[in-house]
Formats: structure tokens, C-alpha cells, sequence
């Protein structure tokens, strides 16, 4: 057997826990599967006495991560403290030291990743993440490695279990948001602030990571247009519900055609709420389950579904990208580095072309069903359905346009609120995942 390749584990918490626990007890098959024994040399942690889902050896513990990943011996990094720093400078730290690095950390690359991957390219050393959108579900291979040869035109994702535990229980138990969110507090899926998944934060980072691989570009966290789900209301998903859809947060990152059909005009990254119909692969994904749908020219629609969060189900996307970064290490190579040579444009969100679900309660008298979509013709917006609910003072317009730039439907809602005849715009949604 060769000899051992040495790694450090950067944070113990709920995902290096569970790294350390799988290091452990899969050894054997680890070693066989590298072609060398994987050691697991050192654990950076914030306090040597926290309590700890995993037992590790004292002489291996270390408050000191910065000597850790600078010490002569360490082959492999795993970075799973989180956060912007000090997880850069140990990265870039470990990187410049030769060794390779495996990271979950999200936020960092959606923040800085072109600093991490030109320190990686300059080392002559891997950094894989695959950990770092939807957990366990393998997407970031996929798209890098096997659609590699494919064009991705567009990227449906579910990436935020909390929040899709939150609309779940909203579409299916009538909740509130407010209810909705305290339950998944109550079961452990939200955390005591959970602003970072409700506001869409998380999802936007995952958002831009995925984008930049699906389309060959630089996309950060900063270029994401985001809005999150708390102002979805019991309404919005009950008008959903009418229309045979549901609400879900969604991360969407596409390809926007030009007029000139041999190059396209930029690329469109988002994260918000969207109606979708139920007979979408994505309406399928419940409780706090994350799924990938990808559109590509010769794939066609393709699946990625699974647990998109979680110390264990993490952990074992942490370690596939242990053992591939550990061969590679072992026989002096790397695999696939950043892949920016598009350099595509992102987009202004009011660029985008959309479709809005709009619901209006309106008076029901003759001429307003004209003054609306009125309304909607002089922003150049096209109606594809308007159905009336209720009669007299509870009458309601749902109205759903084919689609039209954002900036035009929102400019539409705008005027819609100031009109006379609008007693309230109830519930504006946009929808997503339907064929024109
Ligand atoms: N938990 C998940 O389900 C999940 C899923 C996907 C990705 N991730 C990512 O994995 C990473 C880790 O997440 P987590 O849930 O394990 O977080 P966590 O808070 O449970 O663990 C982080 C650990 O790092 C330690 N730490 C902080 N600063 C340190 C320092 N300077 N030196 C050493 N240790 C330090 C903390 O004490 C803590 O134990 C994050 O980037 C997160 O976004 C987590
Ligand atoms: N907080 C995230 C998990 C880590 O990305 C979620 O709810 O999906
Ligand atoms: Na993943």
C-alpha cells in the first residue's frame, strides 16, 4: 500500500462531526478506493472542551486551525467551519502549502470563488464543493463533469430545505407563514434566526455557484436578484392551489436567447417564489427534500433529488470529493478546475422575461374587467387567462400573463394598486415552469 495521505478537518460541527465519524469508520474501503490510507491527522475546533457527536483523539484537536492547515505533512483539507473568515485565508493558506481542499462552504464561494479557484489553479491543486449546493445530491459534478460536453439552457433548483418545509406545510395544512415557520423551528429544520433561509440568502448563493458552472461564467452572490418567502401569504398558495399549482422557492438560473439565435444575450439569476403546476417534477418535492431540475439542448430535462441538507447526508457528498481529490493528489494530477470562458452577462432582474399571477379584488361592474386589462395593454403585457371568483363586493380577477419583462409586469401592478376600481392587488406571484 502506499503511503498514508494525511488530512485536517476544519470545524466540528454538525458536518465535520459526521466526516470525522465516516473517516473513521470507513477506512478500508476509503483506502482501497484512494489507493493509499487516508489519515485523518489533525481537527481544528473552536474549543477543545465543547461536547461533540464524535469522539476524536485529544492529541489530534486543535484550537490553532491556521498551523494546522500550514503544517509540512497535511496532504487534504476539509473546510466545514463556514462563513466568509477565516475559512478564506485557511483555504488559500492550505492551497498555497500544496495541499488539496475539499469545502461545503456555500457562502465563501458564492461570495469569492474566483480568488479560491486562481489560488487552486496556482497551486496546481484541487477545490471541490460538491457539498456546497443541495448537500447530498450530486449536481455540481454533474453539471461540471458529465454535461460537460451538453448546453444547459436553464436550471430549476429547490434548494433550501427550510423554506420548502415552510411552503410545504403552508400548501398542505392551510398554515400561515408565521405557523409554518414555528413548526420547522419546533422539528429543528429552521434555525433560532432563520433569516438566512427565509430572506433567500442561501438559496442565492447556491444559485450563483450553480449558475457559473451551468454557463461557463462568473456569477456571484451579489448578481442574484433575490427575494425570500415571507411575504408569501395562506392566499398566494390558496390561488395557487386554484390553479392546479403550488409555491415554491426557486432558484433559477437560465439562459436568455437574443435576437440573434447564434448567441445569446446574457444569462438570468434569481431566487423567488414561483407557482408552479403540480404536474412539474419540482411540485413533487416535499417537506424539506431539495431537488435539481436541468434543461440542456441534447439531455433534454433531467432530475437531481435527495436530502439538500443534514450532518450525515453532507458529509457524504464531503467525503466523494475527498476520495476524487485524494487520488488525483496521490498521482500529481487534478481534475477539472474553474470553467469561466463564456464570461457570460448577468442580466438586470427587469430584464427578465417572466409570467405574473396576479389576483385582484375588484368591483364587479360593468367595464372593469376592460380597465384592468387595460392595464396590462399599455405596459405591452399579454393576458393568457383571467378568471372572475365571488360576485358583487367579493368579486376577484386572477389574472395570469404569458410572459413579458419583469420590469413591464411589475410597472403593470404598479398602476394596477392606483386604479379606482382595484379595491387590492391580493397576491402577486410569479410563475414558473409552464410552456408558453
Ligand atoms: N449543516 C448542513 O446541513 C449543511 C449542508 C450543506 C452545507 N453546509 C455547510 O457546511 C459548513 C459547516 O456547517 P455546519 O452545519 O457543520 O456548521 P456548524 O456550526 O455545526 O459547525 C461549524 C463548526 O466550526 C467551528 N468553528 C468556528 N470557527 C472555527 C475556527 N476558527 N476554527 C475551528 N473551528 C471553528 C464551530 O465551533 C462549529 O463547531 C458551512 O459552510 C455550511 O454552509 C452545511
Ligand atoms: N439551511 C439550509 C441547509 C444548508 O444549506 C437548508 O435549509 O436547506
Ligand atoms: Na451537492
Amino acid at each position: 500500500m502506499n503511503s498514508p495521505l494525511k488530512v485536517a478537518v476544519l470545524g466540528c460541527g454538525s458536518v465535520g462531526s459526521q466526516v470525522v465519524r465516516l473517516l473513521g469508520e470507513q477506512a478500508d474501503d476509503l483506502a482501497a478506493r484512494v489507493g493509499a490510507p487516508v489519515q485523518l491527522a489533525g481537527v481544528a475546533v473552536r474549543r477543545l472542551d465543547a461536547p461533540r457527536e464524535v469522539d476524536v483523539p485529544a492529541e489530534l484537536l486543535t484550537t490553532d486551525a491556521a498551523a494546522l492547515v500550514a503544517r509540512d505533512d497535511i496532504d487534504l483539507v476539509i473546510e466545514v467551519i463556514g462563513g466568509i473568515e477565516p475559512a478564506r485565508s485557511l483555504i488559500l493558506s492550505a492551497l498555497e502549502n500544496g495541499a488539496s481542499v475539499v469545502t461545503a462552504n456555500k457562502a465563501l464561494l458564492a461570495e469569492d470563488g474566483p480568488t479560491l479557484f486562481e489560488a487552486a489553479e496556482k497551486a496546481g491543486r484541487d477545490l471541490y464543493y460538491e457539498a456546497a449546493v443541495a448537500g447530498a445530491i450530486p449536481i455540481l459534478r454533474p453539471l461540471r463533469e458529465s454535461l460537460a460536453g451538453d448546453k444547459v439552457t436553464r436550471v430549476l433548483g429547490i434548494v433550501n430545505g427550510t423554506t420548502n418545509f415552510i411552503l410545504d406545510k403552508m400548501d398542505t395544512q392551510g398554515s400561515g407563514f408565521a405557523d409554518a415557520l414555528e413548526e420547522a423551528q419546533a422539528l429543528g429544520y429552521a434555525e433560532a434566526d432563520p433569516t438566512a433561509d427565509v430572506e433567500g440568502f442561501d438559496a442565492a448563493a447556491k444559485a450563483a455557484i450553480l449558475a457559473s458552472l451551468a454557463f461557463h461564467s462568473r456569477v456571484t452572490a451579489a448578481d442574484v436578484h433575490r427575494e425570500g418567502i415571507t411575504d408569501v401569504t395562506a392566499a398566494d398558495v390558496r390561488s395557487a392551489r386554484e390553479m392546479g399549482s403550488v409555491v415554491k422557492l426557486l432558484a433559477i438560473a437560465e439562459l436568455v436567447p437574443s435576437a440573434d439565435p447564434a448567441e445569446d444575450a446574457g444569462v438570468s439569476v434569481r431566487v423567488h417564489p414561483a407557482m408552479i403546476p403540480r404536474s412539474h417534477p419540482l411540485a413533487s418535492v416535499r417537506e424539506a427534500y431539495n431537488a435539481v431540475f436541468v434543461e440542456s439542448e441534447a439531455a433534454g430535462q433531467l432530475m437531481f433529488y435527495g436530502p439538500g441538507a443534514g450532518g450525515s447526508p453532507t458529509a457524504s457528498a464531503v467525503l466523494g470529493d475527498l476520495v476524487t481529490v485524494a487520488r488525483n493528489h496521490r498521482q500529481g494530477t487534478r481534475g477539472v478546475g474553474e470553467s469561466a470562458y463564456a464570461d457570460r452577462a448577468v442580466l438586470p432582474m427587469g430584464e427578465t422575461r417572466t409570467r405574473y399571477h396576479v389576483a385582484i379584488d375588484v368591483d364587479d361592474r360593468a367595464g372593469v374587467l376592460a380597465a384592468v386589462a387595460q392595464a396590462f395593454a399599455e405596459h405591452g403585457v399579454s393576458i393568457q387567462t383571467v378568471r372572475q371568483e365571488g360576485r358583487g363586493n367579493d368579486a376577484q380577477l386572477v389574472v395570469v400573463s404569458h410572459e413579458a419583462s419583469d420590469a413591464a409586469l411589475a410597472a403593470t401592478v404598479e398602476q394596477l394598486r392606483d386604479m379606482e376600481i382595484v379595491r387590492e392587488v391580493t397576491s402577486v406571484m410569479r410563475v414558473e415552469g409552464t410552456e408558453e
